[in-house]
């Protein structure tokens, strides 16, 4: 990035981020790096697999529609020289009519490589928006911990997109615009030295202005995708919290946050398009001169017979010619620097490698009983900051543990690790005796089953979000579970049952309902470890109660972790495992931990006080 892009762009973030406190937003450094070749190497490779059909069509008509292109000038000079100065009216029909089928011919050619370009980068960014979806899914927490949901979105979605013109048209268009300047001048060179020579010095003018003018333009759209994204990823922000900000009556200070982003993006739209609109008329001048030398040059050699009126035409012609491919080569570099940076950060995440991985010779976990081993657990999310120190713990197949603690005591953190989110720094988790780092971790997980605090609830029917557990559960099946769950008799009560659709986040349904439906997809999948993050938030006594019911369906038989909140659940439990800053501090029953009156009773005094200040 430029100095003075690093500058402009400091100032704007601190402007904004002074103005509103509130709204910082991180952009992704302006594309300025030198050109990589090992990228576009790797790039490329997407187009082998259509090497084969396509590309050999591809070349053969971008070769017949430039051939055919630079014919026409020299059909122009046939007609003028040996038609129509003679007056030879059956050559010029001729010529015409051939002229006709050139334009035919080219007219064909350049429909089907457009539309084999077309395929082929679609098929190239349909491959690698694939790769790149399925990479991702497969990275472990960490790499989701380091980054904002928006800016993974980014790039699967608009930098995958901004290789789309490179691959659908760059590419081709690169070669036919080589392809046609060559031909221009060889022509030009061969029918006349002194006169090609001398036109062909606007080139490389048209060339300087056109790379040193595009660079800026380039900064310049830059400066607007940038003001774009930030403007977006505000609009998002305020959109998923608009709950909060009417809640605290923040709209004024919203739109005046919004206004201001609003009119920085409108000043950047306006460089960038004064800019652009200055490129044209500066390659016209250029072209303007080039005509200059053309007919002051070309009459005085028609008047010394060393050109005819029909060549210098033909060249005033192949002058309007240069202009296309030379500003595409200069707006090419430009594409190609900016798809390179945007390959640099996908391929930036598709090399990133799962930080859990599976070993080589990792073998698929048989069927568990649940009995589950914590060895001198110790792990730390960042270093230095240990959120688990030595966790000892062992669970019997079927048992119930609850896991209490402060905020921040390491209760989830446990849960992650018993999923092999996370690996540990130290220690081992057993299940049935097997190091859990040495099984599959696809085996490992479908054997556990997670329902986690905040539900997450997936655009589509009820039916197929319980199914979300089993897929290939039956709808007999799936409606038993949510009987099991006493789920069945709010989703039939629904609009249209099961097969009622709810949105992103499962936002029509309330928290209660939101837990049912997760209780009915997790006793679908029916593991023999569950692991459960108990919502904290307060329900209505009815549906605690259907609550209880069903968490008592969903526990039977299974060795069961869970983030206990509700001192129903706390109570019930085989054990109570009472952390704090990431150390087991007690261990036991309810009645045991009561007799030892230390922390979990604290937990419990405290509780049953805030219950009856509450009544
Ligand atoms: N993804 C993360 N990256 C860095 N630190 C984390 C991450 N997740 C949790 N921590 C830290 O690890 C510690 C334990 O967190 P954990 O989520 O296990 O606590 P918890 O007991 O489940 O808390 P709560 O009851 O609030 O959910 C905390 O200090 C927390 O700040």
């Amino acid at each position: 990035m430029s100095t003075h892009a690093k500058q402009a762009d400091a100032s704007d973030n601190q402007e904004q981020s002074q103005d509103g406190q509130r709204f910082v937003y991180q952009d992704d450094e302006l594309i300025d790096k030198p050109f990589d070749w090992g990228q576009l190497k790797r790039l490329f490779s997407y187009m082998k697999p259509y090497r084969k059909q396509m590309l050999p069509i591809i070349i053969v008509m971008m070769l017949v529609g430039a051939i055919t292109k630079l014919t026409v000038p020299l059909l122009i000079r046939e007609a003028i020289d040996k038609a129509i100065i003679p007056k030879d009216t059956h050559l010029l029909l001729i010529i015409v009519g051939i002229m006709f089928a050139v334009y035919l011919i080219q007219w064909i050619a350049n429909t089907f490589r457009i539309k084999y370009t077309n395929m082929i980068g679609q098929r190239v960014i349909y491959d690698l928006r694939h790769d790149l979806f399925s990479h991702i899914q497969k990275l472990s927490f960490r790499f989701f911990d380091t980054r904002p949901a928006g800016s993974v979105l980014v790039r699967v979605t608009n930098y995958v997109n901004s290789l789309q013109d490179l691959f659908t048209n760059g590419v081709v268009n690169l070669l036919i615009d080589v392809v046609q300047l060559c031909g221009i001048i060889i022509i030009l060179l061969t029918y006349n030295f002194k006169l090609g020579a001398a036109i062909i010095v606007t080139v490389p003018i048209m060339f300087f202005i056109s790379t040193k003018l595009r660079k800026k333009i380039r900064h310049a759209w830059q400066d607007v995708t940038m003001k774009q994204s930030r403007l977006n990823a505000h609009l998002n922000e305020c959109i998923q919290g608009i709950r909060v900000t009417q809640a605290y009556s923040q709209e004024k200070a919203n739109i005046h946050f919004f206004t201001k982003m609003n009119m920085v993006n409108r000043l950047s739209w306006n460089r960038a398009s004064m800019l652009n609109q200055s490129f044209g008329p500066m390659i016209e001048i250029t072209g303007a001169i080039g005509y200059c030398i053309l007919f002051w040059l070309g009459a005085h050699l028609i008047q010394t017979e060393e050109i005819s009126v029909g060549l210098l035409v033909a060249f005033a012609t192949y002058i309007g010619y240069f202009w296309e491919p030379i500003t595409r080569l200069g707006q090419m570099y430009s594409q190609l620097l900016i798809a390179m940076a945007s390959a640099e950060r996908i391929f930036e995440f598709m090399d990133e490698q799962p930080s859990v991985a599976e070993i080589d010779n990792a073998k698929a976990l048989p069927s568990i009983q649940g009995h589950v081993k914590f060895e001198d657990l110790v792990f730390e999310y960042e270093p230095g900051r240990p959120a688990l120190n030595g966790i000892q713990l062992d669970v019997q197949a079927g048992q119930s543990i609850a896991l209490v603690g402060h905020t921040g005591s390491g209760k989830s953190t446990i849960m992650n690790l018993l999923c092999r989110f996370y690996d540990p720094n130290k220690g081992r988790v057993l299940i049935d005796g097997q190091d859990i780092r040495e099984v599959t971790i696809q085996s490992l997980r479908s054997q556990i089953g997670v329902v986690l605090q905040d539900t997450f609830i997936f655009s589509g029917t009820i039916k197929e979000n319980i199914r979300f557990g089993r897929l290939d559960a039956t709808d007999r099946e799936i409606e038993d579970v949510a009987k099991a769950v006493h789920a069945h008799d709010f989703i039939a009560a629904l609009p249209n049952g099961y097969d009622t659709e709810v949105q992103e986040r499962g936002n029509v349904l309330s928290m209660g309902q939101r837990q049912l439906i997760s209780f009915a997809r997790a006793l679908l999948a029916n593991p023999r470890v569950l692991i459960l993050d108990e919502a904290t938030a307060s329900i209505d006594t009815d549906t605690e109660l259907k609550i209880q019911e069903a968490l008592k369906t969903l526990l039977a038989g299974r060795t069961s972790f869970i983030v206990a909140h509700r001192l129903s659940t706390i109570r019930n439990a085989d054990k109570i495992v009472v952390l704090d800053h990431g150390r087991m501090m007690e261990i036991g029953n309810h009645d045991e931990l009561m007799k030892e009156q230390k922390i979990y009773y604290g937990l419990i005094q405290a509780q049953y006080k805030f219950l009856q200040d509450a009544v």
